[in-house]
């Protein structure tokens, strides 16, 4: 359950996300530089946004036909703002609609749960795996090679593939998927911080800046000066 931080001076912020949204990964990718220049305590959040959208009776944005070509020229747009190497897998529907990332956010849990300092790298390579070399994610092959790129042992990886379908990871999953909707989510990614004791959801890899300012931060663009070095 995210809270607020206790005793140090780090603020704690809660990113939810799935590998299966291109915008997620933006939005981890402008955290994970921000995390020292804003003195973060940054808690990667698997979720699993089918579930969210079921749940939240909503739509994955590129179902109306003019948000998905609009969809399609933003995220080249922002790739090449947020220098975040995102392409468009050739068959979208196929690839984010129909085989979707059940298999790879268990896979994720699964990490999270017994070798978390993998979270991170785990997340980044299933993103650029489906975000940016069009590659399927969904195979144990393709788990396995993603795991091994994220610097997992051969060994680990199988252990945890092979718990990634146990009840434990299901669950864990399930729970945090409930409490991200619980604070209100509609899709992903979403932030969610404390001030003054309240939690404040925001959604969008686009309220960065006004995660900051809420944070007493400053924003310095999507790619702050000290992670260009
Ligand atoms: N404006 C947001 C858009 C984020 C977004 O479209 N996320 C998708 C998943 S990739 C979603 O969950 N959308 C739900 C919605 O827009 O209602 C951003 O720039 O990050």
């Amino acid at each position: 359950m995210a809270s607020q931080s206790s005793g140090s001076s780090k603020k704690r912020v809660d990113f939810f996300y799935d590998v299966l949204s291109p915008y997620s990964w933006l939005g981890f990718e402008i955290l994970c530089r921000y995390r020292p220049i804003w003195n973060m305590e940054l808690c990667l959040r698997p979720v699993f946004l089918a579930g969210i959208m079921k749940e939240s009776g909503n739509q994955p944005p590129a179902m109306l036909p003019k948000r998905g070509e609009y969809m399609f020229k933003d995220i080249k747009r922002l790739a090449k703002f947020y220098q975040v190497p995102v392409q468009m897998p050739r068959d979208f529907m196929g690839t984010v609609i129909k085989k979707g990332s059940l298999a790879a956010m268990r896979f994720v849990t699964a990490v999270d749960l017994t070798e978390p300092q993998f979270v991170e790298s785990v997340s980044r390579e299933f993103w650029l795996r489906i975000w940016s070399r069009d590659e399927d994610i969904t195979q144990p092959d393709s788990i396995l090679a993603a795991a091994a790129k994220a610097g997992l042992s051969a060994g680990q990886a199988q252990k945890l593939l092979e718990m990634s379908t146990s009840s434990e990871v299901k669950d864990r999953l399930k729970t945090t998927t409930d409490e991200v909707l619980k604070y209100g989510a509609f899709g992903v990614p979403c932030s969610v911080i404390y001030v003054d004791d309240k939690p404040q959801l925001l959604f969008g890899s686009d309220r960065l800046e006004l995660l900051g300012h809420l944070l007493g931060k400053k924003w310095q663009g999507p790619v702050p000066a000290s992670a260009k070095l």
